[in-house]
């Protein structure tokens, strides 16, 4: 039977990264959709500006929405202080187990708790499942249209505290633009917008930073 390109992408990195080495696992995914196929990841260019604002925060809790392959995964979790701990959100099964074995062979199972389900179903259930308080960081990377509910799902959620900030991949491609018209005019927060480029591509794409002013 015919594989996935997620399948292949995983044999990428099983064959050309370093077991326990997260940094190799980024270099070959980014080698694989450069040189072979191209791949939804946030890719090496939005890639540092995604660590630069990580290390920033240097968040204790983390949340992601959207894991697909677990590229962001594995950048994340490769720079959180010891004790973090990263949450992320896959509702396809397929997707979740290919990541799965991408952050197994980065040696970051112990950071990260992939959650298999919908955001909209697991954001309600975040502080009873697991202990979260509020996200100090939340990566949004899933389906474009639910970036805006599962804002105010988190903030209704009180998952929100005054300086978490969210970090949106793609407000430009494929865009995402009643979250954006959000962000930049409500008050509750602060938004920054960094350009750059859709991975992969010379296409203009970028990451909005919005901090929540409480
Ligand atoms: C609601 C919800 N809950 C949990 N997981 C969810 C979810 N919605 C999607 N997901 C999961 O996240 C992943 C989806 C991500 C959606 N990302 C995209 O559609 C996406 C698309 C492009 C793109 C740009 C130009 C082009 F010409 C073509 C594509 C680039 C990107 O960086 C993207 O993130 C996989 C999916 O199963
Ligand atoms: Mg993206």
């Amino acid at each position: 039977t015919q594989s996935t390109r997620p399948q292949r992408l995983l044999g990428a990195v099983q064959k050309n990264a370093t077991r326990g080495d997260p940094r190799s696992v980024v270099k070959a995914i980014d080698h694989f959709c450069r040189n072979q196929e191209w791949a939804m990841n946030v890719g090496d260019e939005k890639g540092c500006i995604l660590d630069s604002v990580v290390s920033e925060v240097n968040p204790a809790t983390v949340l992601e929405l959207g894991t697909y392959c677990g590229y962001s995964t594995v950048r994340i979790a490769s720079l959180l202080p010891p004790h973090a701990k990263l949450i992320t959100l896959e509702f396809n099964p397929d997707f979740a187990a290919i990541a799965r074995q991408v952050i197994a062979w980065a040696g970051l199972e112990h950071k990260v708790q992939l959650v298999e389900g919908a955001s909209g179903d697991w954001i309600p259930k975040m502080k009873e499942q697991f202990g979260v308080e509020t996200f100090d960081l939340v990566f949004l990377d899933h389906w474009k249209d639910r970036y805006l509910p599962d804002t105010h799902l988190m903030e209704e959620c009180g998952l929100l505290r005054k300086g978490s900030v969210l970090l949106a991949d793609n407000v430009i491609c494929p865009g995402t633009p009643d979250y954006l018209e959000f962000v930049r005019s409500s008050p509750r927060y602060k938004s920054q917008y960094f350009k750059s480029h859709l991975e992969y591509t010379k296409v203009e794409d970028g990451l909005e930073k919005s901090v929540f002013l409480g």
